[in-house]
């Protein structure tokens, strides 16, 4: 198994958890959202380092967390911009130039398993980019003002997470043609294929759900709940 480095977008506002402030710092079962998702990547050896990035303002603050929990891997922190995109692209810049994969992961997904994790860096070896997704479950349809136009052919739709994972210098290339261009993805495989690249998809875990409103707070305890019984049976 190759290591890698991984870059974690940790600098959003969480508007739509509506807590008032950032969600990294939300309590789940006890310990701060971001440190459950940083502990996955503390417990994979092939992991090198992480490059968390974070607020201008939440520097101090995600510092004391990495040493209260005892982040057991070198973490260092940048500070992000105003966009998901800009916020990877300062943590791709600060990548040691040597590092053939980095993986890109939200902070807001505690619930990547290592053996995931796995099957994505292998992809990314040997593809150039993966992405880990989940087919569709439920039927889709196009709306416009109220009204239903047409219902999708969900057999080739997938819902994407993260982690991605690239050779450095693609999505290196990718982010700063984005920039120089002003393009914009909500994800970072999306810059990839926009330069015409091939990106693989491995097929991940419905249980790696982003949290991104007050009752996925309500879901992750319960996934939790769900993996201590498991591990206890
Ligand atoms: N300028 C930004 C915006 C987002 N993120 C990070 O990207 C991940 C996915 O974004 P999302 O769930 O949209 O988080 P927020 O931007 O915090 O949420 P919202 O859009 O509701 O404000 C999160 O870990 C978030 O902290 C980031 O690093 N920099
Ligand atoms: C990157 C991502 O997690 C893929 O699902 C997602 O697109 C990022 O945030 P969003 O703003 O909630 O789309």
């Amino acid at each position: 198994m190759k290591n890698y480095t991984v870059i974690i977008p940790a600098a959003g506002q969480g508007k739509r958890m509506g807590a008032g402030h950032n969600k990294q710092f939300l309590l789940l079962h006890d310990k701060p959202l971001i440190v459950h998702t940083l502990t996955v990547f503390a417990q994979d050896t092939h992991c090198r380092e992480v490059i968390l990035v974070v607020n201008e303002q939440e520097i101090e603050d995600m510092s004391a967390l990495i040493k209260t929990y005892g982040i057991q891997k070198t973490v260092r922190i940048v500070p992000g911009g105003r966009e998901r995109q800009q916020s990877v692209f300062e943590g791709l810049k600060a990548v040691s130039s040597d590092e053939e994969i980095v993986l890109i992961h939200d902070g807001a997904r505690p619930f990547i398993k290592v053996s995931d994790i796995q099957k994505l860096v292998r992809s990314a070896v040997q593809d150039g980019a993966a992405i880990i997704a989940v087919p569709v479950k439920d039927t889709v349809k196009q709306v416009e003002q109220g009204e239903v136009t047409n219902t999708v052919d969900r057999s080739s739709l997938w819902a994407v997470q993260t982690p991605q994972a690239f050779r450095l210098s693609g999505i290196l290339k990718a982010h700063k043609r984005a920039e120089r261009d002003g393009f914009s993805g909500t994800d970072d495989a999306s810059l990839v294929e926009w330069i015409g690249e091939r990106v693989r998809v491995v097929e991940g875990d419905y249980q790696n759900i982003k949290l991104t409103t007050p009752e996925d707070m309500w879901f992750a305890e319960a996934i939790i709940k769900m993996r201590k019984e498991e591990t206890n049976a």
